[in-house]
């Protein structure tokens, strides 16, 4: 499996997930978010968190502009697996990949530490690895973890069973305490935690890399 990791100006968990795709046997090639198109034979795209662009206007929407974010859009939308982690995941919200919007922390202060999160759907390349409902243990580091969207919308991730994690304890004021979420397709995945930062026995908890593991399984299988 080839995983293309983008790095943006301000980009910071870049090498870690880098690290993560490659203990779970991927091939990794990094891609700067000037580069247009994406490596050949890329099968899945790591967008990482970070500070891109130092979080300017909001947090992603300075990276959604970059000319690397016209070859992910084009990427996702013919059906290829894109994974956006915290800063990651709001450069997909501000690309349209994924619905919502990352709003400033209820508490107006940055959050840094592991909890539990709920698995809501086992119904993914992404989840496959866990049961619905278990609970796992990952990190959060960010000052807009907001997660929000309108009733409809809800309504929509609800029903078609796209809401990915959510939060135990809701450290940020996240509607319906929404810690990831899915694409229609079910290949997009945005979500807050950092899986990459609790992936082996040496970040104190490995329940991150189960995450990886299974990815890689099913592209196995596809
Ligand atoms: N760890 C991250 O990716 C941080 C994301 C973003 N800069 C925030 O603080 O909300």
């Amino acid at each position: 499996m080839k995983a293309a990791v983008i790095t943006f100006p301000g980009s910071n968990c870049d090498r870690d997930l880098a690290v993560a795709f490659e203990r779970a046997g991927a091939e990794v090639v990094k891609v700067w978010h000037k580069d247009s198109d994406l490596p050949t034979g890329t099968d899945i795209v790591g967008i990482p968190g970070g500070f891109s662009f130092g979080d300017y206007l909001r947090c992603g929407a300075i990276a959604a502009q970059s000319p690397v974010a016209a070859s992910v859009k084009a990427f996702a939308e013919k059906g290829g697996y894109v994974i956006g982690i915290c800063n990651g995941f709001q450069v997909l919200t501000e690309t349209g990949l994924l619905p919502g919007a990352l709003l400033r922390n209820a508490t107006l202060k940055y959050v840094c530490k592991a909890l539990d999160l709920k698995v809501a759907t086992a119904d993914s390349a992404y989840t496959a690895g866990w049961t619905k409902g278990q609970t796992i243990r990952i990190p959060i580091a960010h000052h807009d973890g907001n997660y929000t969207i309108d009733e409809d919308g809800l309504n929509r991730l609800k029903g078609d069973d796209r809401i990915a994690f959510t939060y135990v304890e809701n450290p940020n004021g996240a509607t319906a305490d929404i810690a990831g979420v899915l694409s229609a397709n079910r290949r997009v995945l945005g979500m807050m935690p950092h899986p990459e930062r609790m992936a082996e026995a040496a970040h104190g908890g490995s329940d991150g890399s189960v995450l990886f593991r299974s990815l890689m399984d099913a592209m196995a299988l596809s």
